[in-house]
């Protein structure tokens, strides 16, 4: 075992969902979990002639938990989920994965398709609500502030994210292109607005505050509206991409402060602009072609120099203006006393592993013919979800260097690796305990034993 560093663990469960009605008649797949030390192996077996080679299998001891089909989505969130919120009510941050084959379950645990019930709600909304409860709690025990400006509340930003191009669901689901910036960050940047002055606003993705929870959900619930649903013939609401939903802790000042630098910069463009044009302008007149076509000083004119200096000067303000709003954002994320500020919890929903199902699949009978465009986007899943279980690897190990260009999807969850509280993210493989679904299943299960391996 490495000498790792015990911030950086990630918990792997496992979530069996019901059998559905259509899978009742085909029969269930043998399971039984075993607690070794702190955590559980799970042996799947199943008797079926018509499946072939679907061999017993057991995992190593590399799950947390393993939650029965009776577990609703209230449980797992008290069981996984809720142990999280006092850290990042301390202004930490931390991740859940949902990893499973096409309809075993995923979309059902992080987001859910019930907004109102408490047994039912996903891990992200139930996560909503008792972070409003626990600020609310705060204010009225006078441990936080009730000025409007600096009242604590959530806000979300949420995307899918389909091969290199994320698309922003709280901004009618526009485009918005993925970038590493100089300073080895990943940047989400969405539309490009052209404004008065040559000023050119690039929004970063959107965020919506909230101040109550009431409004968190209403919001979320049209944004969800926008999500994709793709073709698969594996389940025919299956998402092809992956959702990425964040949540933070913000409050107006901070709201105002992250607007302020996106204004800054978009002030900056034509001055900048400006600089480089001027520059360019007096190097060309400085120069001309001599009679052997060489590029020589031109006698005639003298490079303005001064000129040059005082617009790179205005470019220096302008740039310095955007360093100043961006060190008062730094100033307000450390401004609440007790740290809460930027506080995050970040739900992946991830896209359906079925490319590794179906290669895993016992016969020809249970492999299911995938389109040439769903062949293209499978093979793009499954390398996102090769690299986040590498990502995971590295991270968890504490390694210097952790492979994040690998694809877009660890590009984009970069920034989520870092500053996570100690022991508070945690994966789910959702499975489906039909006999029909062995192969994913197997798969699924032994992604999620890798991951846990790796990572605890
Ligand atoms: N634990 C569960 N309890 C009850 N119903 C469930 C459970 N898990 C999944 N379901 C139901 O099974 C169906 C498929 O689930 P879901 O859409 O969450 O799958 P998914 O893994 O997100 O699939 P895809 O990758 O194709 O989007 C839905 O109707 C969902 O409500």
């Amino acid at each position: 075992m490495s000498n790792k560093n015990h911030q950086n663990t990630l918990h792997v469960h496992v979530r069996w969902r019901p059998l559905n009605e259509s899978e009742v008649a085909g029969g269930q797949i043998e399971q039984q979990s075993t607690a070794v030390n702190t955590s559980s192996l799970l042996s799947i077996s199943v008797n079926s002639q018509s499946l072939g080679n679907g061999r017993p299998w057991t995992s190593p001891p590399a799950f947390q938990a393993v939650l029965e089909p009776q577990a609703d989505n209230a449980y797992v969130y008290e069981s996984i989920v809720a142990p999280a919120i006092p850290k990042i009510l301390e202004g930490e941050s931390c991740n859940f994965f949902a990893y499973g084959h096409s309809g075993s379950g995923k979309t059902h645990t992080v987001i859910g398709y019930d907004y109102e019930e408490d047994s039912k709600v996903g891990l992200c909304l139930a996560a909503s609500q008792r972070l409003f409860d626990s600020l609310n709690s705060l204010r009225a025990n006078g441990r936080e502030t009730d000025d409007d400006k600096c009242r604590l509340g959530v806000g979300f930003s949420l995307f899918e994210l389909r091969k290199n191009t994320a698309f922003d669901l709280l901004n009618g689901r526009k485009q918005c292109h993925i970038r590493e910036g100089a300073d080895g960050k990943t940047h989400i940047r969405g539309q490009t607005e052209l404004l008065d002055g040559g000023r050119v606003r690039v929004q970063p993705l959107a965020q919506r505050a909230c101040w109550t929870f009431d409004s968190l959900r209403e919001e979320l619930k049209q944004s969800l509206g926008q999500r994709a649903v793709g073709s698969s013939t594996v389940h025919n609401q299956s998402s092809r991409t992956h959702a990425v939903l964040k949540l933070e802790v913000v409050n107006r000042r901070l709201v105002e402060a992250r607007r302020a630098v996106v204004e800054r910069e978009s002030e900056l463009v034509p001055v900048g602009k400006r600089a480089t044009d001027i520059a360019i302008e007096e190097q060309t007149r400085g120069v001309m072609k001599s009679a052997e076509g060489a590029w020589v000083a031109n006698p005639d004119y003298r490079v303005n120099q001064q000129r040059i200096d005082e617009a790179l000067a205005e470019k220096a303000i302008y740039e310095a203006r955007v360093e100043a709003a961006e060190q008062h954002v730094s100033t307000v994320l450390s401004s609440n006393e007790a740290g809460r500020l930027g506080g995050k919890m970040v739900f992946v929903d991830l896209a359906g592993a079925e490319y590794q199902a179906e290669k895993g699949a016992q016969n020809v009978k249970q492999r299911v013919k995938q389109t040439p465009q769903e062949r293209q986007e499978a093979r793009q899943i499954n390398t996102d979800l090769l690299a986040l279980k590498e990502v995971i690897r590295a991270w968890s190990a504490d390694e210097a260097r952790i492979p994040f260009r690998l694809s877009p999807l660890t590009m984009v969850l970069r920034e989520h690796f870092v500053g996570v509280a100690g022991g508070t993210s945690a994966m789910i493989v959702t499975v489906s305990p039909a006999k029909s679904q062995y192969a994913a299943t197997l798969n699924s299960l032994k992604y999620g034993s890798l991951v846990g391996t790796v990572s605890s």
